[in-house]
């Protein structure tokens, strides 16, 4: 079931990149909650492509269309489905990759499992174009997650070589995650946001790409969640923070850091506040043991540049069976972590409250 995700809630995503339209179905919601499309459609924003030279220009206009699971707007319980329509493709750009394998693409281990029967279009199945589905139904589960009392946030912590500052989770509200998901463009601090967006477009202009790493924080998940040992929440996140094309690694709290500190600079002290058990510090990220500790949770996701890109690079043709130049012509992300950030959202969204689901059940 190569294209379905189920941990508690199911997910079923569909389409090419290049086919009439995209979908994706939810399954196991809790009945009865109110969804606000309008809502739903802002989030979708957050990832659609703009005309400033920072994206692709296969700029759509993503809107989710209801095809069951919501009536008056309220969840029935059974499957939500979304239909969200491609209405500007341009598939001759895909006409010189027909059998010259993309450097970093999925066009080779594509064409070796589907025997040669890959949509290479617009990335097909594989490409980033996916995200869409991700990102419709991650807003529903941000909404449902909120009365749970739940709310995340993810913003773009690094670009290439220039780096912003991590969040500081300790003093993170509902109010802060709020205008952290409101940013036109997801850089916390305005001098790095010019920097990050000015690197961007210097990779655009050099016929090259640049990757980048995507910080997400949630605040508001109770104690005790998640199991050892395949349930455990790391790798409930984890499992689907990488069905994310691009997505090249994941590091929870102090993440690889942590390899390099003592055990007594790691540690993070238990404290009373009033009736709550606390962390002083939270280099764990708000889990140990695979199980939320009630402190906020934290990880870091890092996405690869680009692979499409203008530069001319070595690869093979498949049909002709040899070894060819290839500079790729079409429209295409300079920077795939920018539009990865409401996507590593939306897929923390579904993860948490997959897990919540799970063990308290509906
Ligand atoms: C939001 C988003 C947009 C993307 N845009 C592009 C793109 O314009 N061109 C491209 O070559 N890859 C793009 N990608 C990445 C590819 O889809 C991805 O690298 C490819 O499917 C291979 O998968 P892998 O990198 O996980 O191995 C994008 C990914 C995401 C998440
Ligand atoms: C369409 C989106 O991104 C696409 C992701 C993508 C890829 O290979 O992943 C390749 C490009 O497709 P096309 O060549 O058809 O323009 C991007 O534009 C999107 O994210 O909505």
């Amino acid at each position: 079931m190569a294209s379905i995700w189920n941990n508690g809630i199911s997910l079923s995503i569909f389409g090419e990149s290049h086919s009439a339209a995209i979908g994706v179905v939810i399954d196991n919601l809790p009945p009865g909650k109110k969804i606000n499309m309008d809502r739903v459609i802002s989030f979708m924003k957050r990832r659609q492509a703009k005309s400033d030279g920072t994206t692709t220009s296969r700029i759509e206009p993503d809107i989710p269309e209801i095809q069951s699971g919501l009536v008056n707007g309220v969840t029935t319980g059974t499957p939500l489905a979304f239909l969200i329509h491609n209405t500007n493709v341009r598939s001759q750009d895909y006409q010189n990759v027909q059998t010259t394998v993309r450097p970093g693409h999925a066009d080779y281990t594509g064409n070796v499992r589907y025997q040669g029967a890959n949509d290479i279009r617009g990335g097909g199945h594989f490409s980033g174009r996916l995200t869409a589905c991700m990102a419709a139904a991650g807003a529903v589960c941000g909404q449902i997650l909120e009365e749970y009392g739940v709310y995340v946030a993810a913003h773009l912590l690094s670009v290439y070589d220039i780096h912003c500052n991590s969040l500081d989770t300790m003093s993170l509200t509902k109010e802060k995650l709020a205008e952290i998901r409101a940013l036109p463009f997801p850089v916390i601090n305005e001098v790095k946001r010019l920097q990050i967006i000015d690197r961007i477009n210097q990779a655009r202009l050099a016929q090259n790409s640049v990757g980048g790493v995507v910080e997400c924080a949630a605040i508001g998940m109770p104690a005790g969640i998640g199991s050892p040992i395949f349930d455990n929440l790391e790798s409930i996140i984890s499992s689907i923070i990488f069905s994310i094309p691009g997505v090249k690694g994941i590091e929870f709290g102090e993440g690889f850091h942590a390899a390099e500190l003592m055990g007594s600079e790691n540690n993070d002290s238990f404290y009373y506040d009033k009736n709550t058990v606390k962390t002083k510090t939270n280099r764990h990220g708000g889990i140990l043991g695979g199980i939320s500790s009630g402190m906020p949770i934290n990880f870091r996701v890092a996405m690869k540049p680009t692979p499409s890109i203008s530069l001319e690079q070595d690869t093979i043709d498949l049909a002709q069976k040899k070894e060819v130049r290839l500079g790729i012509v079409g429209r295409h992300d300079p920077c795939i972590a920018a539009r990865a950030v409401p996507v590593v959202e939306a897929c923390c969204n579904i993860a948490l409250l997959s897990a919540i689901i799970k063990q308290k059940g509906i």
